[in-house]
């Protein structure tokens, strides 16, 4: 059976984005639970922030016209805590004790540091230099207005900004629904964590990649198991994944093999198949196909050719699914690699490793042992991806590269 065209990954990438909507249901939820979700609608502020005129710094409210020549002294008329009303309005002559973040009471205009003050008996202190007006002051609305967007729409709530919708009193938000991603992996050699393995058997590790990936991702999976090398079984698993998922994501069966019939049962099923074979190493035999609105994504058996397919095409296509606003794709970094590195010529490579920040630069240093697709071992500590180009055989150490930072849902 002849092979497939193989589409670069550039083109793979950009069909599986084309191929993905973007949710849009929406619930209203409590912010409090609101962490890692994606806003369906600008948020706006009916605060303004500050809300009131309040100090900055620890010292005296002042009127600066009092302090144009040179030190003086002036009249303590109260003391104004955090959380307290001013009671009185400064005359000239007169300040008030006040503390960061208390209000500014009406007739100030300034805040002299307490640094820049001796005190000068009861109820009375000397500043020693004039503020400008409107030093160490928070003005009311000075950082935004009632009114204006705080949040937009497609952000990924973290803890920033949910200070900022707890700030501005929001206890509850508009958010798109979670995406529903189910996961199953094809094979009859698949044993468990748990058992002895029998002759030819092999532990399932990729559903545990692509269950935590997921889940780094900010998914929770709907999980499917095993689904044996088997016509039938095969269509029926991928039949109830596509009911119960916007996205499936299936481990093996996707080469050319005997056994291989995740292709034909898509076809079987009526699923338009848009790729089928990726120039990338690890993970050429890479199906992308769909029904509908609804998206499966046929991953290779191999272990580490399934999460690099993950890394390198899923994410992108769950930034896209889940609203967020874009860019969706993957963002290389430019780093520089502490070995030379072997690329495969006629497919784009990527070699997994480490990165560390030698003298403020990025530098990449690939995994030891082999980086064969079937040795997951050496996957362990991998934190990014070098890129080595289609049409490159060799990047000599030291030079300029690009690789993929690997992490939750900003990577
Ligand atoms: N004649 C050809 N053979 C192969 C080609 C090819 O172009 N021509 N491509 C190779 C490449 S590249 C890859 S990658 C694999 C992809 O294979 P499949 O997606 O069909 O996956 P399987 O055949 O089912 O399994 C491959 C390999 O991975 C192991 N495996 C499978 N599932 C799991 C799992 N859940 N956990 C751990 N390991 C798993 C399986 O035992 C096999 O060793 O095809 C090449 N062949
Ligand atoms: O493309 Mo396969 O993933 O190289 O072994
Ligand atoms: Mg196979």
């Amino acid at each position: 059976m002849p092979n497939s065209p193989m589409i670069s990954a550039q083109e793979a990438e950009a069909i599986a984005l084309r191929i993905t909507p973007p949710l849009t249901d929406t619930e209203s939820i409590a912010s409090v639970a609101a962490l890692g979700r994606v806003l369906a609608e600008p948020v706006r502020s009916c605060l303004d922030f500050p809300h009131w005129d309040n100090s900055a710094m620890d010292g005296y409210a002042v009127r600066q016209a009092d302090l144009a020549q040179g030190p003086t002294e002036l009249q303590v008329i109260e003391t104004i805590p955090a959380g307290v009303a001013p009671q009185q309005t400064l005359g000239p002559g007169q300040a008030a004790r006040i503390f960061t973040g208390a209000m500014m009471p009406p007739g100030a205009d300034a805040i002299a540091i307490q640094e820049d003050t001796e005190p000068a008996g009861p109820d009375r202190v000397k500043v020693l230099s004039q503020p400008a007006v409107g030093e160490f002051v928070r003005a009311k609305g000075m950082f935004c207005r009632s009114g204006d967007q705080i949040l937009p729409a497609g952000l990924a709530i973290g803890p920033a900004e949910l200070a900022v919708l707890a700030a501005a009193q929001c206890d509850r938000v508009a958010v798109v629904r979670r995406p529903r991603v189910a996961v199953f992996s094809t094979g009859d050699e698949l044993g468990t964590i748990d058992q002895p393995l029998q002759p030819g058997q092999i532990v399932d590790s990729n559903q545990y990649a692509l269950i935590a990936f997921l889940q780094q991702m900010g998914v929770e999976p709907i999980t499917l198991g095993v689904v044996r090398d088997d016509r039938a079984a095969l269509k029926a698993a991928v039949e109830q994944a596509i009911d119960q998922a916007d996205l499936v994501l299936s481990t093996g069966g996707v080469s050319v093999g005997d056994y291989d019939y995740v292709d034909a049962v898509l076809a079987e099923l009526g699923g338009e198949i848009h790729v089928k074979s990726v120039a990338v190493r690890p993970g050429k035999p890479l199906t992308l196909a769909t029904f509908g609105p609804k998206v499966y994504v046929g991953l290779p058996g191999n272990p580490v050719s399934a999460l690099v397919g993950c890394w390198r095409f899923v994410a992108p296509m769950l930034r896209k699914l889940s609203g967020r606003s874009g860019p969706h794709g993957v963002q290389w970094l430019t780093a520089r690699s502490a070995q030379d590195l072997q690329g495969a010529g006629r497919r784009e490579t990527y070699l997994w490793g480490s990165l560390q920040i030698i003298e403020g630069q990025l530098v990449f240093s690939q995994a030891k042992g082999s980086h064969s697709s079937g040795n997951l071992i050496n996957l362990a500590g991998t934190t990014a991806l070098a890129k080595v180009p289609q049409g490159t055989s060799e990047i000599a150490a030291h030079s300029e590269i690009q690789v993929l930072l690997l992490g939750g849902a900003v990577g």
